[in-house]
């Protein structure tokens, strides 16, 4: 059974102009112990896809869909059940430290906070194993006693993924854990994650825009646009060898994480993400795509099965289709069309 199972999970913010549709229809699965990588332009519906998982959305998020949590629907749960979730079961490490710490307190009683609140640890216990979960993030235990503007920025993003490690949770989510810190430190903070959660055996659904990082980082990707995911699969696969021309425009946005030779002149997406309250009629990356046909302007294309234990949502991969790619940019490596809709989108 898959640790996490989502189903046709929606997101709809209220504001005072109408409705946003944030997320659309995302259906995923991450079994114990992987690694998913969920990447995407600014606005593309990441973080509110994340928030989702827990219900740490606002109040003017409607959610709908499933989200199954070790088989048991998030969306459902009562407030105590949610609680005892939080943190024990999947815990989150927001992007920006800095501004998820309280800084009034000191380090040690936010990393010991959710051990008390969740009745694991007597206060004795919670500051003996605050200075271990410190030391396991490569922090000397003393630093218990620091307030967060102490730290550095790196530094604090560390005792973040030690408050996501109190609770031995099960899954981690990590909205852009690395974005605010410099290219040096943002390393030692993925190696750090990467060590962590093969040791703990914990499982993580991380978010970026930056494809290579994920794809050093994950076992599989999901790639969203427009607040769908239009590609999944492998994430080797799908850096390499991307199915979906959003996807293969993001992948050689971003050299090879640790490979020179295969950076790539990025080629920058032309145009802008589209604004969810105005989508594009059919599939909403026709105005940017291209290898765009004209029937790509009024019809959505649902998500096909594109290789093994992969999938994409363009036409071009569509069984049916029977016009080539074209001589359009970067299609080279569009897939052989194969005859089956995707069940699910991994
Ligand atoms: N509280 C909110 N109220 C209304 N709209 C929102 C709210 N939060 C996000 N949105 C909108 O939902 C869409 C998805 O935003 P989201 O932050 O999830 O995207 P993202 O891919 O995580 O982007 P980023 O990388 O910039 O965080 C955007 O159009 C955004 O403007």
């Amino acid at each position: 059974m898959s640790l996490l199972r989502l189903r046709d999970v929606a997101v709809t913010y209220r504001v005072a102009s109408g409705e946003v549709p944030a997320v659309r229809g995302v259906s995923l699965d991450l079994a114990a112990g992987q690694a998913l990588g969920v990447a995407g332009e600014s606005g593309s519906g990441k973080s509110t896809l994340a928030m989702a998982l827990l219900r740490l959305l606002p109040r003017d998020a409607r959610v709908t869909g499933e989200i199954l949590l070790d088989g048991e629907d998030v969306l459902t749960m009562n407030w105590g059940r949610l609680r005892a979730v939080r943190w024990a079961s999947a815990s989150v490490v927001f992007q920006g430290a800095q501004h998820a710490l309280n800084p009034v307190r000191r380090i040690e009683q936010q990393i010991a906070e959710p051990l008390l609140v969740h009745g694991m640890a007597t206060p004795a216990e919670a500051r003996r194993k605050v200075g271990e979960l410190l030391e396991q993030v490569g922090l000397p235990a003393w630093r218990a006693r620091s307030y967060p503007h102490e730290l550095s920025g790196g530094q604090r993003q560390r005792v973040m993924i030690a408050m996501a490690l109190a609770c031995s949770p099960r899954l981690i989510i990590a909205d852009e854990p690395t974005t605010a810190l410099d290219v040096m430190i943002q390393a030692q903070v993925l190696a750090l994650i990467r060590s962590l959660i093969a040791e703990h055996d914990i499982s993580l659904i991380m978010i970026s825009h930056d494809l290579s990082v994920l794809a050093s980082m994950c076992d599989r990707l999901a790639v969203m646009y427009a607040g769908r995911v239009v590609e999944s699969g492998p994430s080797g696969e799908v850096f390499r060898d991307a199915r979906h021309p959003y996807s293969l425009a993001l992948s050689a946005a971003f050299p090879t994480v640790g490979d020179p030779a295969s950076r790539r002149a990025p080629k920058g997406l032309g145009g802008d993400p589209p604004d969810p309250m105005h989508l594009p009629t059919g599939c909403s990356f026709h105005p940017r795509c291209p290898v765009a046909l004209p029937e790509c302007a009024f019809q959505e294309v649902e998500l096909w099965a594109a290789g093994e234990s992969r999938t994409a949502a363009c036409v071009h991969v569509r069984p049916e289709s029977v016009q080539p790619a074209g001589p359009g940019e970067g299609l080279e490596k569009q897939s052989v069309p194969v005859a089956r809709p995707a069940e699910e989108s991994q």
